[in-house]
C-alpha cells in the first residue's frame, strides 16, 4: 500500500448559509447595474489528511465559522473598496459614491465597503475563502474552496491548494 497520505473531501452546503444584501455590478466605467439584491447562498468544499479513525475534521467547526461570515454580511448594502471605476468617500453618517457622472448616498450604518474589486460572487467567494482561510490557519488543511451563488443555477467560486 502506497505510503502517501490518504486525503478526504467534506462538503458544506447548508441552506442557513445565506446572507441576503444590495448591491449593484459594475460592468464598465460609466455601466453598472441598478441597485439590487440576492439572497446569496455560500457553499465549500474541505480536502483534508484522513485521521487514522476514520475522521478528517470536524465539520461543525467549519460550519460555524462559515455561518459566522454569513451572518458578518447579512442585510447589508455592499460597496467594492477597490473599483477602479468609483469613489468612496465617508462624510459624516453617509458615503457618498462618485461613478462617472452620479453621486449616491448611503447611510454607513447600512454599508460594508469590503475588500474586492468588484460586488461580484467571483469576488465576493474570493473574500470568504481568504476570510475562510485566516480562520482555518490553524489547521492542516490540503485544499479549500468556497463558492458563493447570487441565485439558483449561477454562482462563482475561489479555491485555495496547498503548495
Ligand atoms: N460574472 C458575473 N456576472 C454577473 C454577476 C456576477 O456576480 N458575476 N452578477 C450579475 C447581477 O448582479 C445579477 O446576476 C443580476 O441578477 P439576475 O442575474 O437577474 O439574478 P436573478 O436571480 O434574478 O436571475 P434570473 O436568471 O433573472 O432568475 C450579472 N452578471
Amino acid at each position: 500500500m502506497s505510503n502517501r497520505e490518504r486525503l478526504t473531501t467534506l462538503y458544506i452546503d447548508k441552506e442557513s448559509h445565506k446572507f441576503s444584501v444590495a448591491h449593484y455590478t459594475i460592468f464598465a466605467a460609466g455601466d453598472r447595474e441598478r441597485l439590487h439584491g440576492h439572497n446569496y447562498a455560500v457553499s465549500a468544499k474541505i480536502v483534508a489528511p484522513m485521521g487514522n479513525n476514520g475522521f478528517a475534521a470536524d465539520y461543525n467547526v467549519y460550519k460555524d465559522r462559515i455561518k459566522a461570515l454569513c451572518d458578518e454580511l447579512d442585510e447589508y448594502l455592499i460597496l467594492p473598496a477597490d473599483s477602479p471605476y468609483q469613489r468612496i468617500e465617508e462624510h459624516g453618517h453617509e458615503y457618498r459614491v462618485t461613478f462617472g457622472d452620479e453621486v449616491m448616498h448611503f447611510l454607513r450604518s447600512d454599508t460594508l465597503v469590503l475588500p474586492i474589486v468588484n460586488a461580484t460572487v467571483e469576488e465576493l467567494s474570493r473574500y470568504l475563502l481568504e476570510r475562510l482561510q485566516h480562520t482555518s490557519r490553524g489547521d492542516d488543511l490540503r485544499e479549500l474552496r468556497v463558492c458563493v451563488a447570487s441565485g439558483p443555477g449561477q454562482k462563482g467560486c475561489a479555491s485555495w491548494r496547498a503548495g
